[in-house]
């Protein structure tokens, strides 16, 4: 009697791996929330350190709260020398990407708490991940230059601290709230490939350096985070608006993929999309250079009114990063030092009512078949 064959879900499309309080996406009115709130509420009354104390505490810190937490955070941005060396042997033309995912993972050997995976101890690392990913993605930044890694300073705020390490000065208001709300927009996405790995390893009883290693390896990918550095791979290839439409159609003949556009839930448009476009055109604004942002509106213009597909948040945070002066690669560990407060967040919620991740598959290769001794192969 044959098996009733099972109905497989290819990529676990429209599949619902669990539950979870962290956030909410609603393809429906293309919004989405943190703990409740609305992300452009958060962007616009909150900043990154708050929205990274909400997604790991559930509740906006009040201020002794929010002082303790930064408190905490600006302590622990220190890394070591041992990791230093580290970072200072991968070779300079490595992707930053396999740099931090590097140091993570590096950073997991020497952690005091190495092997705890109890929920206080869960927390401190996260912590720890928060202070001082900038500085392994800025040093890792720095090194691949021939430049010097610059120490962070604990006096400064997290954004401002982030741009003090990578360029040695901290930049008018205006780029860091750009840079703060691209950071708030990033931190969280409800099951995204990147955060179901780290959800994934979280099950088994891994610990968070493990969880995180590997959600930074899932987030590398173009498919995923590294989209925003593809997209200004693509508006510095295109060069500008006028050349944009002749460029998409060559695309289209071809069926490639336009980076920065499509999206696996948000079907009629990504709900952050319009909080980081509006930054980024500030951007333009600030540094007297509308090239991208035109170049992206005709992108935009033609792909939705041929293929009906709008953009993702990559779209606008690529050349708004690219406008703040960062270097391309530097974009997706950007995303990796937001987004570890997400990941954190579910590997907190993962871990407190665990069960093991192991879906099924059905199997489509060869018959039960004899081992023929090596000989007789062939
Ligand atoms: C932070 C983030 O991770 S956001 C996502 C960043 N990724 C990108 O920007 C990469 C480009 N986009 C894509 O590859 C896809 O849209 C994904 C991976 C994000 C989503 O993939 P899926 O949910 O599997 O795509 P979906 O099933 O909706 O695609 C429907 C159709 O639109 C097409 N399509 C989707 N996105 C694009 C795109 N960016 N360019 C051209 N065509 C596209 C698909 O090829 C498919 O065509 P078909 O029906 O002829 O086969
Ligand atoms: O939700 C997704 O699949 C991808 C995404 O937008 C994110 O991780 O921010």
């Amino acid at each position: 009697m044959s098996e009733a064959e099972p109905t497989i879900y290819k990529g676990l499309v429209g599949v619902y791996a669990d539950v979870s309080a962290v956030s909410k996406v609603m393809p429906e009115t293309n919004s989405l929330t943190y703990r409740g709130y609305a992300v452009q509420d958060l962007c616009e009354e909150s900043n990154f350190e708050e929205v990274a104390y909400l997604l790991w505490h559930g509740e906006l810190p009040t201020a002794a709260q929010l002082a303790a937490f930064q408190k905490e955070e600006r302590a622990n941005r220190a890394i070591s020398p041992a990791l230093l060396s580290v970072l200072r042997a991968i070779p300079k033309d490595a992707h930053p990407m396999d740099a931090v995912r590097t140091a993570v993972s590096f950073m997991g050997t020497e952690d005091p708490e190495a092997g705890d995976v109890s929920d206080a101890a869960q927390r401190r690392k996260a912590m720890r991940l928060l202070a001082k990913l900038p500085t392994a993605v800025a040093a890792t930044n720095r090194l691949s230059k021939g430049l010097e890694p610059i120490a962070p300073d604990p006096s400064l705020p997290f954004c401002e601290n982030f741009f003090h390490l990578v360029f040695g000065k901290v930049p008018q208001p205006e780029v860091i709230k750009s840079f703060d709300v691209s950071m708030i927009l990033y931190a969280e996405h409800t099951f995204n490939a990147s955060t179901f790995t780290a959800r994934t390893v979280t099950s088994t009883g891994a610990d968070m350096h493990g969880a995180i290693t590997a959600a930074i390896a899932a987030l590398k990918g173009p498919l995923h985070g590294g989209a925003n550095e593809a997209v200004m791979h693509m508006l510095k290839e295109i060069g500008g608006p006028d050349k944009a439409g002749e460029w998409i159609h060559g695309k289209f003949d071809h069926k490639a993929l336009v980076m920065g556009f499509g999206h696996r839930v948000y079907k009629s448009g990504d709900s952050r999309v319009p909080t980081m476009k509006k930054y980024a055109e500030k951007m333009a604004e600030v540094v007297g250079d509308r090239r991208w942002m035109e170049t992206s509106r005709v992108l935009a213009e033609i792909m939705l009114r041929e293929k009906k597909i709008h953009p993702n948040l990559d779209f606008p945070a690529g050349p708004a990063y690219y406008l703040m002066g960062f270097d391309i690669p530097m974009f997706t560990p950007i995303f990796v030092c937001s987004r570890i407060t997400g990941w954190a967040a579910h590997v907190f919620e993962q871990a407190a009512d665990n069960r093991l991740i192991r879906p099924l598959s059905q199997y489509t290769g060869e018959a039960q078949r004899p081992v023929k001794p090596i000989g007789s192969r062939g």
